[in-house]
């Protein structure tokens, strides 16, 4: 008999204008991109849960955890908690239950209190530091297998009580540097929810393509959030409402709207500083800033939330392509500068972007939380395929070796590949 197993992926995101400015209620422009993630679950008979990266930080990195003491530590855990009845169906909307609220804000609390010693998420610590693998994995690695197990208890052992999984295997694949910018993370969550969510069958595949917009996808998102809570502290919900819904989106204060634009204007280079930086702490260092200097920072917001809504409309309207196109390198290069000054650059990212404007590409930024990670370039319209090569061919042969890539914007969201029960 095949084995239960199920294959889910997310896509990657670039966000075109209003990082940062996006956390403080100014709007945003995002794209989802041709990266993706893919997260497998599969039974086996093991009695372990073994966590496989691969690739991870350049290299595979596997976390073995025991299953067979994970239930009865975990019930416990759970019976001195709650007193709630709760279930992940939401029988009367036909989506899913919103994450049950002790999971949120025992996120909060817990990164609030920076690890409570009577919080359960410091019981759970416990239990993985009991695993070797656990205890000599990197700080990203934990928090990837740390929110891997809330969420599976939270799933699948707490509202399912199976206590006969036998043993699971999880693989993550992802075409999706990680911390560039590329929104890694929120891939991470959001493919993380629904792999669980459907290998538990509280969701099926053919719901899921049938249901785009629906209910069920609001749902998949809602968890991700929580999920993204966890490992950024304060997300804008951005990241992982890309993820989830794929295509092109602007967005304010959780409110999301679609819109198309010719992919054939919207042309675009990733290039990878490959500096590494944590979102969460590019984001806790606007917040300190704008704290110190309302009256410096605020303005800055302002511009940015301006400058996303004239790209809106520049791309609502019938501008001939390579005024559109000069509109936003204009609009571009303006936000990048912003961000600067916001104290978010680097100088390897503005390396990048001399470069660019060398070879006559005005349009560049970073993109992201920034202080490393990748930037964006935007081709021109009517620029030639030897001119792409020749600045590609230059990003690649400077003494850092930057790796590049064109990307496809506006790619699906959320997908589920394989199912088998
Ligand atoms: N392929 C992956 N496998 C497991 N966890 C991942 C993966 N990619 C990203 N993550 C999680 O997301 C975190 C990176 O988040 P962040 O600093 O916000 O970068 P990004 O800008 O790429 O979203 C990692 O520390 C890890 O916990
Ligand atoms: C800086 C921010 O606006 C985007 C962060 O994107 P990324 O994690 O660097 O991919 C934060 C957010 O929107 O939550």
């Amino acid at each position: 008999m095949e084995r239960k197993r199920v294959v889910v992926s997310a896509p990657g995101k670039v966000i075109l204008f209003g990082e940062h400015s996006v956390v403080y209620g100014k709007l945003a422009v995002a794209a989802a991109i041709d990266k993706r993630l893919f997260i497998s679950l599969e039974e086996n008979n093991e009695g372990t849960i073994a966590i496989k990266l691969e690739g991870f930080e350049r290299e595979d990195k596997l976390v073995v955890l025991d299953i067979v003491s994970l239930p009865s530590f975990s019930k416990k855990l759970f019976e001195n908690l709650l007193e709630i009845e709760w279930n992940v169906k939401d029988t009367t909307n036909g989506g899913l239950s919103k994450p049950p609220c002790f999971l949120s804000s025992s996120f909060q609390d817990f990164l609030s209190q920076g690890g409570n010693k009577d919080s359960w998420m410091k019981n759970i610590e416990e239990y993985l530091e009991s695993h070797s693998s656990y205890l000599s994995a990197t700080q990203a690695v934990r928090a990837a297998v740390f929110l891997f197990v809330i969420c599976y208890l939270t799933i699948l052992v707490y509202s399912k009580e199976t206590e006969n999984t036998k043993g699971l295997s999880v693989t993550v694949q992802s075409q999706i540097p990680v911390g560039a910018g590329l929104g890694s993370s929120a891939s991470f969550s959001v493919a993380l929810i629904t792999s669980l969510l459907v290998f538990s069958g509280d969701i099926h595949s053919q719901q899921l393509s049938e249901d785009i917009s629906g209910a069920l996808k609001e749902s998949i998102n809602r968890w991700a959030f929580v999920c993204e809570t966890f490992l950024h502290g304060t997300p804008s919900g951005m990241d992982n409402t890309i993820a989830t819904f794929g295509g092109f989106l602007s967005y304010r204060n959780g409110k999301k709207e679609t819109f198309q634009v010719h992919s054939d204007i919207l042309r675009f280079i990733v290039v990878d500083s490959g500096v590494p930086r944590s979102t969460q702490k590019m984001v806790s260092q606007v917040r300190q800033r704008y704290q110190q200097f309302p009256q410096i920072i605020s303005p800055i917001l302002t511009c940015m939330d301006e400058i996303a809504i004239q790209f809106t409309h520049s791309a609502a309207s019938s501008l001939v392509s390579d005024i559109f196109s000069q509109q936003l390198a204009m609009l571009m290069k303006t936000n990048h500068h912003l961000l600067n000054a916001m104290g978010v650059g680097h100088p390897l990212l503005e390396d990048i972007i001399s470069i660019a404007q060398q070879f006559g590409f005005e349009g560049a930024k970073l993109t992201g939380a920034g202080g490393g990670g990748c930037a964006i370039i935007l081709i021109d319209y009517g620029k030639s395929i030897e001119h792409v090569d020749k600045l590609l061919n230059t990003l690649h042969s400077t003494p850092h070796s930057y790796r590049c890539f064109e990307i496809v914007l506006g790619g699906t969201g959320v997908q589920i590949h394989h199912q088998t029960s």
